[in-house]
């Protein structure tokens, strides 16, 4: 089996900054096929901005994005709206619309990228909504609803048009540890039960301990990638102070 058969992103040479800061560079890694991949890293580090430039929000100063072997930063026109179709996107707010209900929420891709009936909408909304367990919840605004409630909405929206990919930025900021593991036994569900390949961008240690395949550590201070592997191989492993601080910060 070669080597890239299993890769669903591949990040080649990425140098990604501001104006003319470089946050990061020389960055080299790959997602396979449905793994939970999360991207670690201290306040700063880069990891929201490493996201977003994988994700089409800013242009790389240099490198390659390919997801499913097409090239992120080059695409154009319809083959871009392809690519950017082939994936959803959790924000760190949820990024509800407060006037409209769950349901009209998770709708929202589908009246954009589709002419689907109302109906047929509303089954597929509904569907995603069972998926992430908030059916009984369609019918209510975003204030109604807690904190990990608006997650799953934002969630379900995400995976409206059955994306083989999902991003997530801090999917677990300010919730609290009891929701947060409910949050993450949905991502392993998500990816062991649906096959979806998750990449997220976390700090929450029992979180990656619980849903991570593989982390990538970035370190603000060399603008790169530090460590790579499995997050409880790294915590256990680890001989680079760097590294063994970040993984047993709070482990017993
Ligand atoms: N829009 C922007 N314009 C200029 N600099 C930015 C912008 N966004 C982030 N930065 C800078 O880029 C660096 C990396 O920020 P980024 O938000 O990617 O880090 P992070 O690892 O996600 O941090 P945190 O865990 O605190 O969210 C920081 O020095 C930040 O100040």
């Amino acid at each position: 089996m070669s080597a890239s058969a299993d890769n669903i992103i591949s990040v080649r040479n990425l140098k990604v900054g501001y104006k003319d800061r470089v946050i990061l560079s020389g960055i080299n890694f790959e997602v396979r096929r449905g793994e939970v991949f999360a991207i670690l890293g201290g306040s700063g580090s880069g990891k929201s901005t490493l996201l977003k430039n994988m994700i089409g929000l800013y242009t790389p100063m240099a490198g390659e994005v390919l997801i499913n072997g097409k090239n992120m930063v080059t695409a154009y026109g319809d083959e871009r709206l392809r690519l950017l179709r082939s994936f959803g996107v959790l924000y760190q707010s949820g990024a509800l619309l407060g006037s409209m209900t769950v349901l009209e929420n998770v709708k929202l891709p589908l009246d954009v990228f589709t002419d689907l009936p109302e109906l047929a909408k509303d089954l597929i909304a509904l569907s995603k909504l069972r998926q992430v367990d908030l059916k009984a919840s369609s019918t209510r605004l975003p204030s109604e609803l807690s904190g990990g409630m608006v997650k799953r909405a934002a969630l379900a929206r995400a995976l409206v048009n059955d994306p083989g990919i999902l991003f997530l930025d801090e999917p677990s900021a300010g919730l609290d540890p009891i929701t947060s593991a409910g949050l993450d036994a949905l991502f392993r569900n998500l990816s062991r039960g649906w096959g979806i390949t998750l990449v997220m961008v976390t700090h929450e240690l029992p979180s990656i301990y619980a849903v991570a395949d593989r982390v990538i550590l970035l370190d603000a201070e060399t603008k790169t990638i530090v460590a790579e592997g499995n997050p409880h191989d790294l915590r256990d492993h680890a001989t680079e102070p760097l590294v063994r601080h970040f993984f047993r910060r709070e482990a017993a």
